[in-house]
Order: structure tokens, then sequence, then C-alpha cells
């Protein structure tokens, strides 16, 4: 079936585009993209004006909990939570039980992909055996399974051996080492930024130092083996200065940062709402200012939610307890439109580009721009669209997000993935 998308204002960074354009798609390609374009017979017309067109939104740090933590999410209601929230394409870690550090559970998450899910589904492969930091994960057995990275995210890699192994081994297949910054150590079991929230708080802090030493080690480690280094979740100020200072000297490093680091702080976790709890922790309006302001300037290359779902009873328990993470496909673009770009701190350029064809490239993944010829990814939003964050109303099961009840501007209205619409109006179709 052809699809044609009518008058939207359409910004595909890839082509430094922002400009009213007709976008025609048909089957599982994209074949048009022009100023006006009739309408093919049968084709299915859908009117955009006010609207902005963007290619498929990627989401390249995401938990879809399967195998092993169904109650937490799954791969059918992971992928449906990305399809509201505007994403054709999310790459989800690791971190599963059994831990994606074999072919076969990269197999495994690729054929549940195909059957029960409506987006792409990238896997991420470990970077170590069993998340344990102490031996490298077959890399080569995992990168022909389909792993488009590597990473032990949520289990930082405090051997920094293992680290330069696995930074060497990656550059044989091309692929992104994705390191989840924080020295262990320093981060001394703290449970919010380490601040003077922390102290009025009694609760205690991991320092913006626990992910710059990190940082810093990182940086080093893809220095000498001109790996491919790639920053999960940067959200100092100081690790910011850290990837300035190695991007200028020609360090192969790439980096993202999540909504909730660019638009939250950490005086949320008054509240004592453990869905405020979440690694790296919320930090202070200085370091927000410094990641916004690295994410414009482009030296931060990509947006990712880190969408961490758990379980209502297992975040229902005392801030200490709780596990770290927050949910963030379905607020993640309606976020970042109300906080940052109808304030005027980012462009739409500037955001649609750290979620299209950044992640897309540092993934080397198909889509992430709306070239004809390419994969009929397709996100519409609606910038005027405003509502109410309702967490009961998500797709995922997860309902920890510190959103709930606030009113965001700029929804996503439409998601299209290889020609097929996925979600519209909010709502994801089945068929
Ligand atoms: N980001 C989070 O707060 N949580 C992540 C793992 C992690 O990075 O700690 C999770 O898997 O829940």
């Amino acid at each position: 079936m052809a699809i044609l998308i009518k008058g939207g204002r359409v910004i595909d960074p890839a082509q430094n585009l922002d400009a009213r354009r007709d976008l025609l798609l048909e089957g599982d390609k994209i074949v048009a993209l022009e100023a006006d374009i009739t309408a093919p017979a049968g084709a299915r017309v859908i009117p955009a004006e006010g609207k902005i067109v963007t290619p498929g939104l990627i989401d390249m740090h995401v938990h879809l909990r399967e195998p092993g933590y169904e109650q937490k999410e799954t791969i059918a209601t992971g992928t449906r939570a990305a399809a509201a929230g505007g994403f054709t394409a999310v790459a989800c870690m690791a971190n599963t039980n059994p831990v994606a550090d074999s072919a076969s559970v990269i197999t495994f998450i690729k054929e549940k992909a195909r059957q029960e899910g409506v987006v792409r589904v990238y896997p991420v492969g470990a970077l170590s055996k069993g998340l344990e930091g102490k031996e490298i994960a077959e890399i080569g057995e995992l990168a022909a399974a389909g792993a488009v990275a590597i990473s032990d995210d949520g289990h930082p890699v405090m051997n920094a051996l293992v680290m330069r192994h696995a930074l060497e081994y990656a550059k044989m297949f091309n692929l992104p080492v994705i390191s989840h910054c924080e020295d262990t150590d320093l981060a001394n079991e703290g449970l919010m930024h380490e601040g003077i929230l922390s102290t009025i708080l009694g609760l205690r802090g991991i320092p913006a130092a626990a992910e710059e030493v990190m940082v810093a080690r990182d940086l080093i480690l893809a220095e000498i083996t001109g790996g491919r280094l790639h920053l999960a979740h940067v959200s100092t100020a100081g690790s910011v200065r850290l990837l300035k200072e190695a991007r200028m000297r020609g360090v192969k490093v790439t980096a993202e940062v999540t909504p909730h680091h660019l638009c939250l702080t950490d005086e949320l976790v008054q509240s004592y709402d453990t869905s405020t709890k979440v690694n790296p922790p919320l930090r202070p309006a200085d370091h927000v200012a410094a990641v916004v302001a690295a994410l414009a300037a482009g030296e931060i290359d990509a947006i990712a939610s880190d969408h961490a779902p758990h379980a209502d009873e297992d975040k229902d328990v005392e801030y200490d307890y709780a596990p770290f993470g927050m949910v963030g496909l379905e607020t993640a673009v309606p976020l970042v439109v109300t906080e940052l770009i109808l304030p005027g701190k980012l462009t739409w350029l500037q955001a649609i580009r750290a979620w299209t064809v950044n992640p897309a490239w540092i993934l080397n993944v198909p889509g992430g721009n709306l070239a004809p010829g390419g994969v009929a990814d397709v996100t519409i939003i609606d910038p005027e669209l405003e509502k109410e964050v309702n967490v009961n109303e998500f797709y995922s099961l997860g309902h920890n997000s510190p959103l709930h009840g606030r009113k965001l501007k700029g929804w996503p209205v439409a998601t299209i993935v290889g020609g097929r619409i996925v979600m519209e109006q909010g709502k994801v179709i089945e068929d």
C-alpha cells in the first residue's frame, strides 16, 4: 500500500532539511520527498499540516527485560511502548536473564521481536560473560548473530584490562562498546546525586566523580586501542568537558544523554518517589545545563531514553530498597519538546538529529533519514498537542515515571515502520 504524508513540516537532519514537503511511501520504502506530490490511485493520504514529519525515531538504549524479567516488560509490551512514543526502532540492553552474552539469546530476542514486536529491535550483546566484568564475551559470535553493539550496561566494567580487551575485540567487528560509566567504589551504594540535597534528605550520595573517573578511563582506553567507545547516559558537566577534549584530539567516541538528565533535576527526589531513583542519578541544574549545551553543540550525539521498566511491587518499597530506573519511551518526545524545544534551548533539527541520523550511524542500522530508496520508517509529531502523562495508560508494564500527572506538549501522533502504520493518535494498531 502507498501512503502519502501531505503538507507536513519535514525535518530530516541527514539532509539538513526543515521545510514543508510531501512524503510518499510505497511498500516498505520511501519513494519520494517533494514540495507537491499527487496521491497515486489507492494511496492512503495522511494530512500533516501543522505537524512535524521526521525519519523514524531510534532509541538506542532501552531495557526490554525479556528473556527473564517478563513481569517488568516484554518484547511485545516494550515495542508497543516504543511505537506509542514515536519510536520505530530500539536497541535493547543485555541485562536480561539469561544475559545476552551468547548467539542463542541474541537470536531469541530477534526472533521474538519478529513475531511479537511492532518496531525494529536491535539487540546489544553483553561485553563480559554473565555481565560479571571478568572475562570478555564471545564478541565475534554476538556480532555474527546480529548484535549491533556490546555493553555491560547496568554493570559497570570495573576492570580496566577487560574494558581494554573489549574495545580491541569489538573494533575487529566495527561494533561500538557502550559504556555505563560508574566507579562502583566511588558510588558507594549511593541513592541519589551527592550534594546539598542528599545531605538535607539524608540519602547517601553518588558523587559526579563516580561517573567522571570512568569517562576519563574509558576515553584513555579508547585512545590507546582505537576502538569505538560510546558513552551511555552522560549526566555531568565534568563528563562533558572530558568528552569534548577527547573529541578534539580525535578519539573515536560518541555519547548519548537521556531526556530525564536533560529535563529533570535532583530536586524531584525530595518527594522520595522511588521513580526518581535512577542510574546515573538526577543531577542539579548546573549539570543539566551542561548536558543540554553539549547536545545543542553536537558534542553529545544522541538522545536515548534508558527506558528501565520495573514492576510496581519492585518500586513500591522504601527509597533504599528500590531498584534504579525509570521508564522513558512513552514520554521522551513530549518531555524534550516541552522542556527544551518550545523554550528555545534546543532546535527541532538538533533534537531530531539526536534521535535519527546519529543513532543510525552509531549502530550502523537502516533508517535515520528520509532519502528516497530508504526504509519507510517515519514519525509524525503534533507540536501543539497537549496531554497529561498518565502512567496507567502506558503500553509499558513499567509505571515508574516521575512525570505522572505532568502536562506535556508535542506528542507523537503516528509511527510508521517499514511502510506499516503501527501507531495513530497514541494508539498502537494491531493487525
Ligand atoms: N538506568 C537504570 O537506572 N537502570 C538500569 C540499569 C542501570 O543502568 O543501572 C536497569 O536495567 O534498570
